[in-house]
Formats: structure tokens, C-alpha cells, sequence
């Protein structure tokens, strides 16, 4: 059984609904615990449930306007993947859950009773105990030590105010403890990654878009224990910034409650990186690289920046359109490039996944070694080309787009089969002179995945590669109405340079290389070992 069929997603189960199918297993009376108030506790199949009387007298959570006490049933449901904590003390159990509010966050709530038999002290302690265990099952590591970076410039500068209203009282109230540190400059959180002591901490947490996730990977991988550092050190998204596609693959959410919820219920996952080289420069990505349409639809709208996130579809539009292209040379390391092998493989290895269960994951943190980074197999992008590499001319180029998760945006899965540690990057490619009308359709189809079945788009799995962009000769576009009407619709206009993202962020417009780097990364994730997309129509 998957872990996630264990642990029900806190919006799609309500806590207040009668508990249908959260039947007791077993009449085992130490599933039980009887209470004050005539109550009983008893530890369900998946779920906490509560007889209370008492519970038809309060009111419902959400009433109107919270005026009008409406009579509730008797029984509530309080899934274990929502409970937070569970104590005993002085013959009292107080439980702490994450209580869904509205249709995109939770918050903390408790429920507390008195234990009436004082010579039933040890049952009770082994019904809480046991309560915990299902709450924090196999894989799921209780009380994390977490370092929690907050970058007050992410996002529209709300990230510290969502930790305060949204995320510090459920990591308290699971009994994390969070040391809050805020960056205060571009690169913060890279040096404290750097200078991390990694023996007191076990989690990473950036309240942040993707920027401080990427930069807490390559600050841990500038340390002289660099391996061990990243294989101890669990680095988790919570999601505050503009992009935070880290949080939608990992825990299917970019609700920072819902984010810090799945987090405290994280289970260890490895997680594939790729060394990057460019220049004299190394470093490490762990979403995506891109040269074209994505990256300048991405980087080069900032004038568009009144739209929201509209911009980058409006980007895209405006390209497409365009039929802009992009030339560049490729040299790339192919896994498989069959699109039928490639699905194939995935369903195997969610259907491996799901029958493994969430007990393949330890929550055993290892112990630390001193270990620097692995060399690099292909070596860096000063290094001659290797051999093994195939050879492509692109002077057509649309868009080369590689990613190791599959969401890069909110519904846009654009690499459906990703896997967090196959050891391969999934790489996109499609022609810029593409019909329009075939390339808006592909569009169309990213939100489901099925943009991997499209035959103009060429779908692999790929080790490695080395991309060198060619600058394409352009008039003089500052200047005429044109220039400043592609500008005003945000085309290309004024930018004499293309552009390259690597996780989101600029970098020199200039020939690099990249290489996988197998389960280099760890991260907390709902499921462990899968993302959070289902995968391609078909997938089961
Ligand atoms: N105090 C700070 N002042 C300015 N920049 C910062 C600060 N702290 C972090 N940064 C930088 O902000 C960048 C963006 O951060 P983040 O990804 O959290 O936000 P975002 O809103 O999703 O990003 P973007 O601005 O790229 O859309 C990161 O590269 C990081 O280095």
C-alpha cells in the first residue's frame, strides 16, 4: 500500500465528517481509550476517531458567520496523517491535528480529556504511544531539527508573515524545533548552508520560491564534507516565493500550511542533482535548465512583471507567435530516447513504489561522512567533448528545456515521467518553426501531461549533455515602433543577449555542461521515491 493511501490528504478528508470507512480494525479494547465526558478514542484504520457526546453541543468549525451553533454528530474523524502530537499528562491526553481551513490551508486545533481510572496510567501511555506510531509511521522521522531560512524578499514579500500565520504553529505544535534565520542578501542562504552544523540539524527549510532550495544545495556542496553533508541534511521547500515548484512535486501543494503539514510528515528521499559547468564555474541544479522559448519567456518578461504569473504564458504566446528560434549545438549522453519505452518504465517504477510502501524509506538519518563531491563523470565543459556523445545541429531551436521534477509551475507537469532519482534528466526539445496552431495545441496539452505523445515534441532520458547557445545576429532592436511594440507585448524587443535558466535563475549566456549526479540530494517527500504527478494519460 502506497503511503499515501496510508495518510489521506488533509483537503480531501475533512476531520468533521463521520468517519465512513475509518472503521475500527479490530474490537481490540487496547485500540480504545476511554475518557472523561463519557468519551471514547479509538485508533481506527486510518483515522482517529472521537465519541463524544459532548461534541453535538459545540460548533462546527465553519458555521455562518459564526453566529448560529450548529449541532454536529457525535462521532469525528481525525485522519492520522493530520495529527501533529499526542501527550499524556497528569492523567490528561491532549492531542494537537492539522484541521483543514478552507479549501487550501489547515491550521492547528486540539482536542483534550481527562483519563478518570488513575490505576490505568501505563494503558493509557501505551494508547497514546501507539496513537503516535500510526501518526509518524515507518519512514517518517518525529520531531525533525530544522533550520528554517526565510527569504523576506521572495515571492511579494510575505514570506515572513506566512511563516508567523501559517507554518510556525504547526511545526510547533508537532514539537520541531526551527532555528528562523532570514537572508538578508542574495547568496545568504549559501553561505549558511556552507557553515551549517549539520550534526544539529536534520532539516533545511526554505520559506521561499525555488532561489533558496538552489542555493542551500550548492552551499552544502561547497563544504569539504559536501557528500555526507547532502545525503544528512533533508532540504524542503516551504512554499512562499513566485515559483515553488519544489513544494508542488514533492508534496503536491503550494499552500505553506499544507506544505508544512506534508513536511512534518515528510518521509527521507534521495534526490538526483546535476553538476552544472560554464565558464570556470561548478555548481548544482536539482529542477531544470533551459535555452529559448522558457527561459526568456521566464527571464525576459520582467517588464511584464504587473501580470502576475501570466506573464510566462503570455511570454510563451508572444514567442510562439513569433515563431522565434533559438540555434545551438548539442552533444548529449541518451538513456532512451523510445517515448513507449521511456512510459513503460515509469509505470514499472511507480507500480514498484507503490508496492514497496512507504516502509522502504528509513527515517534513520546517516551517519555523517567526510566524503567531497564524486568526480564528474564527463568531466567539465573545458574537457574534450566525450565520444559517447550524440551529436546534434539545432538551427531551428524552440525550445530546450531539461527537468529532474515534473511540475515546473502550478497544473504545468511539462516532465510528466520524472523521477526524483533514476538517474537520469528528462530533456524536451521541440522546433521553433513549428506550425502555430500545432504549437499552441502542444500547449494545451502540457496541464495533463499528454504533451510527451506530441511526435513534434522529442522526449529522453538523458545522463548528461553540453548545450552551446549560437548568438543569432540581430538588427539593431532599441530603436522604432517595432522594437517598442515587441517590447510593450514583452517579445524579445531590446535584449541583444538569449538567455539560460538553471532553476529558475539567470546565468551567462554561454556554452555549459551538465551531468546527472545519482541520489546526491535528499529531500522530504509525501510519497518518497515518486512526485506528486500521477503521471501521462494511461498511467495506472
Ligand atoms: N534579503 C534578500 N535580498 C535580496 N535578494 C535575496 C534576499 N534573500 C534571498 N534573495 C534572493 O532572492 C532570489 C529569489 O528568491 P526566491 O526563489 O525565494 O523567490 P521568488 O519570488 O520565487 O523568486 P523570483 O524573484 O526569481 O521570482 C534568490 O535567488 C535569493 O538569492
Amino acid at each position: 500500500m502506497s503511503a499515501t493511501s496510508l495518510q489521506p490528504s488533509p483537503d480531501s478528508i475533512d476531520p468533521f465528517e463521520d468517519p465512513a470507512g475509518s472503521e475500527v480494525s479490530n474490537a481490540d479494547a487496547a485500540l480504545t481509550l476511554t475518557v472523561d465526558r463519557n468519551a471514547t478514542l479509538t485508533l481506527g484504520t486510518d483515522a482517529l476517531i472521537i465519541l463524544d457526546e459532548g461534541l453535538k453541543y459545540r460548533r462546527k468549525p465553519r458555521n455562518f458567520c459564526g453566529l448560529l451553533p450548529q449541532l454536529s454528530k457525535t462521532t469525528r474523524a481525525v485522519p492520522f496523517y493530520n495529527i501533529l502530537w499526542a501527550e499524556l499528562v497528569h492523567f490528561e491526553v491532549t492531542i494537537h491535528y492539522a484541521r483543514p481551513s478552507g479549501k487550501n490551508a489547515c491550521r492547528v486545533a486540539y482536542v483534550n480529556y481527562a483519563v478518570l481510572d488513575k490505576t490505568y496510567f501505563a494503558q493509557a501511555q501505551a494508547w497514546v504511544d501507539a496513537l503516535l506510531s500510526r501518526a509518524y509511521p515507518a519512514g517518517v522521522r518525529r520531531r525533525p531539527r530544522m533550520k528554517v531560512m526565510i527569504n523576506p524578499k521572495g515571492g511579494q514579500g510575505y514570506a515572513q508573515k506566512l511563516w508567523r500565520r501559517e507554518i510556525e504553529k504547526i511545526f510547533a505544535a508537532a514539537h520541531c524545533e526551527a532555528d528562523v534565520e532570514r537572508t538578508a542578501y542574495r547568496g545568504h542562504a549559501a553561505n549558511m548552508a556552507e557553515q551549517l552544523d549539520v550534526n544539529a540539524f536534520d532539516v533545511v527549510a526554505c520559506a521561499s520560491g525555488d532561489g533558496l532550495p538552489h542555493e542551500v544545495f550548492n552551499g552544502l556542496a561547497r563544504r569539504r564534507d559536501a557528500t555526507g553533508a547532502l545525503r544528512k541534511i533533508a532540504v524542503v521547500q516551504l512554499p512562499c516565493g513566485t515559483g515553488n515548484a519544489m513544494s508542488l512535486n514533492l508534496n503536491g501543494t503550494d499552500s505553506p500550511s499544507l506544505a508544512a503539514l506534508a513536511i512534518v510528515k515528510g518521509v527521507r528521499t534521495p534526490m538526483d542533482l546535476v553538476a552544472i559547468t560554464q565558464g570556470d564555474q561548478k555548481y548544482y541544479s536539482f529542477l531544470s535548465q533551459s535555452v529559448g522559448i522558457i527561459a526568456e519567456s521566464d527571464l525576459g518578461t520582467e517588464r511584464l512583471r504587473w501580470m502576475g504569473p501570466m506573464r510566462f504564458t503570455w511570454g510563451i504566446l508572444v514567442r510562439l507567435l513569433g515563431k522565434t528560434v533559438y540555434p545551438a549545438e548539442l552533444s548529449v549522453a541518451i538513456e532512451e530516447d523510445d517515448k513507449r519505452v521511456i512510459k513503460e518504465r515509469y509505470r514499472k517504477a511507480r507500480t514498484a513504489h507503490e508496492q514497496s510502501g512507504p516502509q522502504h524509506s528509513s527515517p534513520a538519518i546517516p551517519r555523517l561522512s567526510n566524503d567531497s563531491l564524486p568526480p564528474l563523470r564527463y568531466g567539465t565543459i573545458s574537457s574534450p567533448l566525450p565520444e559517447t556523445f550524440t551529436h546534434q545541429s539545432l538551427p531551428t531551436l524552440g525550445n530546450f528545456y531539461t527537468g529532474n521534477m515534473a511540475y515546473m509551475a502550478p497544473s504545468t507537469p511539462f516532465f510528466p515521467v520524472a523521477l526524483p532519482a533514476d538517474g537520469c534528466q528528462d530533456m524536451v526539445i521541440v522546433d521553433g518553426l513549428l506550425p502555430r496552431l500545432t504549437a499552441l495545441r502542444m500547449l494545451t496539452t502540457v496541464e495533463s501531461g499528454a504533451n510527451i505523445d506530441f511526435p513534434e515534441v522529442s522526449y529522453r532520458k538523458v545522463t548528461a549533455y553540453r548545450i552551446t547557445p549560437r548568438v543569432v545576429e540581430k538588427r539593431d532592436v532599441s530603436k522604432g515602433w517595432r522594437a517598442k511594440f515587441g517590447r510593450w507585448l514583452g517579445g524579445q524587443g531590446g535584449h541583444k543577449d538569449g538567455f539560460i535558466a538553471v532553476d529558475g535563475e539567470r546565468v551567462p549566456f554561454e556554452a555549459f555542461q551538465a551531468e546527472v549526479v545519482p541520489g546526491l540530494g535528499t529531500v522530504l517527500s509525501k510519497r518518497g521515491g515518486v512526485y506528486e504527478f500521477e503521471g501521462p494519460p494511461g498511467t495506472p
